[in-house]
């Protein structure tokens, strides 16, 4: 189909908040002309979407098709001993949602409050909260909603180790909840909920629910992928328009050449926390001098846009789980007859499927005792008293157990998993079990800014991972809270030593790795099993986790060893926001950091509560780039509220009402599902 020139709205990025606009928008008024373009390819019928199990391979490079833009610190970071961090960023429609986890999670509901924004308390946001959901769990919150495009359940399977862990997590004063997602349980654990859709065992990403749902019953919505924005078209101060480029530049002798489309009436820029300040930038939006430099005309002078970087962090930490236990190890390694297995199951009933799951059953939200407290220093003592103590509903922490091992498998021991493909969730010999630890609200702040005013040179980026020393103490609680958890569970079977800190061998601390009995269960003919040369493990007594009743004691080296693991192995959480949300102006003191709003363009702000950006018109930013200060939550939820909060300001603006329920979501079977079904009958025929 021939595009048109000229549409009402033009909703730059295809996000989670980007398809939640166009597509509530488009809906509510079919004469209304609204245009999505998004920087990646199309996530329609694409299996290796809407499959939930296989979502690790999204954060794979092919370098053909990659699902994911990579931003690698530009200077390496002495917070992290010199290492340079790498933050993945959604490169699909759908965005985060088409690659993500797939974790439910949601803020708390001071979150919301501390924007201190008319319109943003969580009083107000929750009416969308419960606008967007299809809660398919049973549940007697009334903070849920249940006619929303967004399915959340617990997809199709549950591995016996979430109980394992929840049971574990109790005997440590954690308590099981039905329901930790309810905006204030800050210490508490649950099965954990997913953004799967219990009826049909798909993904429940945004642009199926709010794009391609309303493009199968109207045509007002025009979608353009594989387009980069380069900009932001003005007349004046006014938004009229955008430029996009092609994805990749392969023509015109390496020329730029743009398409310009213009909007009559708004201008929305979603492009997500690391794309949205890079547009604005190069629009002529952001710090005046730093523009003026690349001779960008300069429209607005914001010194906050591309500031104020956050993320939450994680460190992974990988234990052994008995040979009887259930994880997706066989599967994660590529064996081919676990995948035909699984694969073929997915085909069949994907509704009970073992992939359709993400295989990350169970997890917590926790805040330290006081005793803990003590333990963790002045500079988070200083951050509590002034961020937490009075706010109940923050959690400093979310862990959740996976069933499986998150790790190039190529990396872990030889020999070990090969043994284990037999039999994957549901059966025998899968080995591992691994565990996030997340740090909800870093004090740390980083920054993004564009080098030059071409789309397709890389930014100057600094993720700002760990650089204010308040963050250490909470990561080392966090490793020796879910050891500890670890330990307790019956499946227990040793800590993979390769991903824990090097403590010192003699220290009662240090790592121990699998015992000779789960040795010999996973290689019973290996004539090596046992054997110690070189010390590279030393098989321990069988574990017993009944006989477990007392935390492991850490030395002032050992919690050395374990911040200097920190510093080498602090990851991104893909939980990216902040870059248009204010300007801090440089103070090392966490009190002043830690009180946050949306701030007024005279203090450094970028939007204002109707997302309007500051010295312009007809140009709004709705994504996750717009919060002041952190959210302790995976951020897809947020995400889509901030959508959802961006799709009522606009229609209100629009004279227009959002229309409930939003159009049906696909159910059909996905063409490529079709292919693959008549492939598979083919394949056992042959077979
Ligand atoms: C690997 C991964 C795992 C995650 N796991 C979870 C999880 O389990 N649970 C959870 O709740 N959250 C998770 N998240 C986070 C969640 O998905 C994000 O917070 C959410 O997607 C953010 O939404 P957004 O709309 O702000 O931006 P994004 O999702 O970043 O979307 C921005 C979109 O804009 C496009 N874009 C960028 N620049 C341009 C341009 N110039 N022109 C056109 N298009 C452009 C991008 O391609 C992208 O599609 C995860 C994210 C990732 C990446």
């Amino acid at each position: 189909m021939v595009h048109p020139q000229e549409v009402d709205i033009i909703v730059a990025g295809g996000g989670p908040a980007g398809c939640v606009v166009a597509g509530r928008l488009a809906y509510a008024d079919p004469t209304l002309k609204v245009m999505l373009i998004e920087g990646g390819a199309n996530n329609r019928d694409d299996p290796w979407v809407y499959r939930p199990g296989i979502y690790v391979r999204n954060m794979q490079k092919d370098g053909i098709n990659d699902k994911a833009t990579f931003y690698t610190d530009t200077v390496a970071s002495s917070h992290l001993r010199g290492r340079r961090s790498i933050v993945p960023c959604a490169n699909i429609l759908g965005g985060g949602s088409s690659v993500n986890f797939q974790m439910y999670t949601r803020a708390s509901a001071s979150d919301w409050d501390d924007f201190k924004t008319e319109g943003w308390t969580a009083k107000d946001l929750l009416p969308l909260m419960k606008r967007l959901e299809n809660y398919q769990k049973p549940s007697n919150s009334d903070t849920h909603g249940y006619d929303g495009p967004i399915a959340i359940s617990n997809g199709g399977t549950i591995t016996a180790l979430a109980q394992d862990f929840l049971r574990a997590s109790d005997a440590l004063g954690v308590p099981f909840s039905d329901d930790i997602q309810d905006l204030d349980t800050s210490h508490a654990s649950e099965i954990w909920a997913k953004y799967i859709n219990r009826d049909t065992g798909r993904r429940s990403d945004a642009a199926t629910a709010y794009v391609h749902s309303v493009m199968d019953v109207q045509t007002n919505l025009f979608l353009r992928t594989n387009a980069r924005v380069s900009r932001v078209i003005f007349e004046g101060d006014k938004a009229v328009g955008v430029a996009y480029v092609p994805a990749r530049n392969r023509g015109h002798a390496g020329q730029i050449v743009e398409t310009i489309v213009k909007a009559r009436k708004y201008v929305v820029i979603s492009s997500g926390t690391l794309g949205t300040p890079q547009v604005l930038e190069r629009s002529g939006v952001g710090n005046a001098e730093r523009l003026q430099k690349m001779n960008i005309k300069v429209v607005s002078d914001l010194p906050g846009v591309g500031e104020n970087y956050q993320d939450h962090y994680t460190t992974i930490s990988i234990f052994r789980v008995s040979n009887e236990s259930e994880t997706s190890d066989a599967f994660l390694r590529g064996d081919k007859e676990v995948r035909k297995e699984l694969f073929q199951e997915w085909e069949v009933s994907p509704e009970k499927a073992r992939l359709s799951s993400n295989g990350i059953d169970a997890g917590f939200k926790i805040r330290p005792t006081e005793a803990e407290l003590k333990e963790m220093g002045p500079e988070f003592n200083q951050l509590w008293d002034t961020y937490f103590k009075d706010k109940p509903d923050k959690p400093v922490m979310f862990g959740a157990i996976v069933s499986g091992a998150y790790a190039d498998h190529t990396l872990l021991p030889p020999g070990k998993y090969i043994t284990m493909y037999v039999l994957i969730f549901g059966s025998s010999s899968l080995q591992r079990n691994y565990r996030f630890q997340y740090l909800e609200y870093p004090a740390s702040r980083g920054r993004i800014h564009i080098r030059s005013p071409s789309p397709y040179i890389e930014p100057e980026f600094d993720s700002g991972f760990m650089n204010n020393k308040a963050d250490f103490a909470p990561i080392r609680w966090s490793y020796k809270k879910t050891r500890e958890v670890a330990r307790r569970m019956d499946a227990f079977r040793g800590e993979l030593t390769s991903h824990h800190p090097r403590f010192h061998p003699a220290s009662p601390a240090a790592a121990k790795d699998i015992d000779i009995q789960t040795a010999m269960g996973i290689l019973p003919n290996a004539f090596t099993v046992g054997i110690h040369m070189g010390t590279w493990h030393k098989s321990g007594e069988i574990y017993d986790a009944s006989k477990v009743h007392n935390d492991i004691k850490y030395s002032e080296e050992d919690d050395k060893a374990i911040d200097e693991w920190i510093a080498d192995h602090v990851e991104t959480t893909w939980h990216s926001l902040g870059t248009c949300g204010e300007w801090l102006i440089e103070s090392s003191s966490i009190a002043e950091q830690s009180v946050k709003a949306m701030k007024p363009r005279e203090e450094g702000g970028v939007v204002d509560g109707r997302l309007d950006v500051f010295g312009t018109k007809n140009l709004k930013c709705i994504d996750l780039s717009i919060c002041p200060d952190n959210l302790g939550t995976n951020t897809y939820s947020s995400a889509l509220l901030v959508g959802e909060k961006g799709a009522q300001i606009l229609a209100e603006e629009l004279g227009l009402k959002i229309k409930t329920p939003h159009a049906p979501i696909p159910t059909g079977v996905p063409t490529t599902q079709m292919v693959r079904v008549r492939n598979e009958r083919l394949f056992s025929l042959f077979d």
